[in-house]
């Protein structure tokens, strides 16, 4: 579904990604697992057409995609959440869905301001995919209530209606389960298999582990921008090199299956 040849960005000296080739299989589950600092969320972010790379290609079914800019790239059937969620509390649950879907498909804020027929047919379409996405995560009932009254758990939901509202055929979640206590990560992981049993592909970046091992049919292994390993949870983790990755950086504060504080309350970069 999804081919990176050759993958790379520098930012000044540090490469941030380097070379990483890989592949998405359709109604997969993938997850991408590294140590801190390992080029995760950039990968997101280049595939997303959130950076352009320096090196390398992305193919998203058959098409070259590698220089397409974010809503081009929404627009062939790829959306993303956020490491840290982006949702409007004080706005309601619908509210949110139907801004996920305008930002992502189309750049037309003038025709929103002058209030066009164009706007007005848009909106409507709008709120239609909102319905629709709010449906997927188990949210119609809450569709009026304000985001902010929402559980953690519940905002989450909303952080991906607002992906889905696009009606993407690869959704890449980054660090879903942050912030959430194991029983909303059970819950999370269910509405996430039931996506893709919905017939959807994803890919999530993610440092609980027992969510990725629960969750992914497949991981690759990033660190120092480079992957290091691809395959099945059981390989993984006996694989040699990831264990030293982890072992490596756990000296240096980093540790497999530590989602910490610092990283939930992180800035986007995007
Ligand atoms: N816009 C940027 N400008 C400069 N350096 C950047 C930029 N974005 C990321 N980096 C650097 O690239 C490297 C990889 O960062 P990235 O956020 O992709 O790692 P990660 O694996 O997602 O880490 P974490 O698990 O801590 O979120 C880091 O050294 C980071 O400081």
């Amino acid at each position: 579904m999804l081919e990176v040849r050759g993958l790379g960005i520098r930012f000044g000296g540090l490469h941030a990604v380097q070379n990483v080739s890989t592949a998405l299989t359709p109604g997969h589950i993938t997850a991408i697992i590294g140590p801190n600092g390992a080029g995760k969320s950039t990968f997101f972010n280049l595939i997303s057409g959130f950076y352009q790379p320096t090196s390398g290609s992305i193919h998203f079914l058959g098409e070259d995609i590698t220089r397409l800019r974010t809503h081009e790239v929404v627009g062939r059937g790829i959306a993303r959440t956020f490491q840290t969620t982006t949702i409007y509390k004080e706005l309601s649950v619908l509210d949110n869905a139907m801004i996920g879907h305008r930002v992502r498909t189309r750049a037309g804020v003038l025709d929103a301001l002058l209030r066009t027929g164009r706007e007005r047919r848009d909106e409507a379409a709008s709120r239609a995919e909102a319905l629709r996405a709010l449906k997927r995560v188990g949210l119609s009932d809450r569709a009026h209530l304000p985001a902010g009254a929402l559980t953690q758990e519940g905002q989450k939901r909303v952080g991906i209606a607002m992906a889905l509202a696009s009606d993407p055929k690869l959704l890449l979640l980054d660090e879903p389960a942050a912030g959430m206590n194991p029983e909303e990560t059970v819950n999370l992981m269910g509405l996430i298999r039931e996506l893709v049993g919905g017939g959807l592909t994803v890919a999530l970046v993610e440092h609980k582990m027992s969510l990725v091992m629960g969750l992914a049919d497949e991981i690759v292994v990033l660190h120092h921008g480079q992957k290091i390993a691809q395959g099945a949870p059981a390989d993984i983790s006996r694989d040699p090199a990831v264990v030293e990755a982890y072992l490596g950086s756990h000296a240096h504060g980093g540790q497999m299956g530590m989602a910490g504080p610092a990283q939930e309350g992180g800035t986007p970069r995007a």
